[in-house]
Formats: structure tokens, C-alpha cells, sequence
């Protein structure tokens, strides 16, 4: 396992996830989860993305990029609800807040293939990610697409950190176990992921 790889199992009780999910839903007003399109191919991603923050990361047909507006809407992203700047005080080692909050939105049919986030300019700041939800088999490899990888199950209420080492290490969503959670009430994986994108 790289240095810099972090693994909280359930470090947020039931209550704690329940009011992250009722945050959640009352930042997405005027900020509906869209489809984001692979770069040139224009394929549709299985996972829907919405942002909080100043910037949020978004994917079309032109490229990936950070953004300060959602795509569709052309509005500002909502900032970053408190309890989440909170977890990233509690668990970032970080002096700088985060910028970005992508939420994801997973059905029990989609996946995030293997990559690594490579977007932000500081890579000396942790990605922070939440998971809510229906549970995931999430896949962890190394520095190099080709490097062995291991895989393991994300629970509702877990927290993983890539930071050091691991900043860089490829990883991804192979499954959703649908129906493994009562959390969100039409089912699914809610995955909330804080970075810094400026030095
Ligand atoms: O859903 C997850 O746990 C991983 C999400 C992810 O890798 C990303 O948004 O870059
Ligand atoms: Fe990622």
C-alpha cells in the first residue's frame, strides 16, 4: 500500500450521515446532478456529477477542466456545506481549506473506471472522499496504470484519504452492492470528494 493512503472506517455515525445527506439535498437547489461526457468520444459517464465550492471539476466532450459554473445551469456552484469543510479541519492535515466538492451520484450500474486526479496543481493537498450510501468495491493501484491493484469495500459513513504518496495512485469504482444501504432513500452511492485545486 503507498505511503499517504488512509482508510476511516466508519467515521461518520448514522446521524452524522443522515444530516450529510439532508445537507447535500439542500445544496441542490439550482444545482441538479448532470451527465458528464468523456473527452473526444462524447460517451456518457454511469456516474452523475454535480459540484459545491468555488471551482468544480466537470468532463465534456472538449475535455476535463475545472470550472466556477455548472455546465447546464451556467450558475455558480454552491460553496462547501460546513460539515464537510469540517471533515476535511478534522482528517486534511491541510492548512488551506478545499475548493472543490465533487459529488457523485452512482446507481447500482455505474462504475468510475481506473484513473488517477490529476487536475488540481496542488498535489500536496489530500483528496478527502466520503462515502454514503450503498456500499462499492473500490479498486486501489499504484503510480502506474499498469501497477497491481487491490480491491476493497467503501461503507456508508467510511472516509478515505489519498495524500503523500498515494496522492497520484490510480484507483476507481468497480460495483455498487444496490440495496446494501437504507440511507438514501431511492437507493444508490453518494460519494463526496474535497481537494485543493490552487497552490
Ligand atoms: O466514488 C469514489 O469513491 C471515487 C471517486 C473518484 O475517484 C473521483 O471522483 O475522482
Ligand atoms: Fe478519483
Amino acid at each position: 500500500m503507498l505511503d499517504g493512503f488512509q482508510f476511516l472506517p466508519n467515521y461518520l455515525d448514522r446521524q452524522a450521515q443522515e444530516d450529510l445527506v439532508e445537507t447535500t439535498r439542500n445544496h441542490m437547489k439550482n444545482n441538479h446532478f448532470y451527465t458528464p461526457r468523456m473527452p473526444r468520444s462524447n460517451k456518457p459517464f454511469t456516474v452523475k456529477m454535480t459540484n459545491f465550492g468555488e471551482l468544480g471539476w466537470i468532463s465534456d466532450a472538449t475535455g476535463y477542466r475545472y470550472d466556477k459554473q455548472h455546465p447546464e445551469t451556467k450558475k455558480p456552484w454552491p460553496s462547501i456545506p460546513r460539515a464537510l469543510m469540517s471533515i476535511w479541519e478534522s482528517v486534511s492535515q491541510y492548512p488551506k481549506p478545499p475548493q472543490a466538492c465533487l459529488v457523485n451520484y452512482y446507481d447500482e450500474n455505474a462504475k468510475m473506471g481506473l484513473h488517477c486526479d490529476g487536475d488540481e496543481e496542488d498535489i500536496n493537498a489530500p483528496v478527502v472522499s466520503i462515502s454514503l450510501g450503498d456500499s462499492a468495491r473500490f479498486r486501489l493501484g499504484g503510480l502506474n496504470r499498469r501497477d497491481p491493484t487491490k480491491s476493497f469495500k467503501l461503507n456508508s459513513g467510511d472516509v478515505i484519504i489519498l495524500g503523500g504518496q498515494a496522492r497520484l495512485a490510480y484507483h476507481g469504482i468497480d460495483r455498487i452492492y444496490g440495496g446494501s444501504s437504507t440511507l438514501l432513500k431511492n437507493g444508490g452511492r453518494l460519494n463526496l470528494t474535497l481537494r485543493r485545486i490552487d497552490i
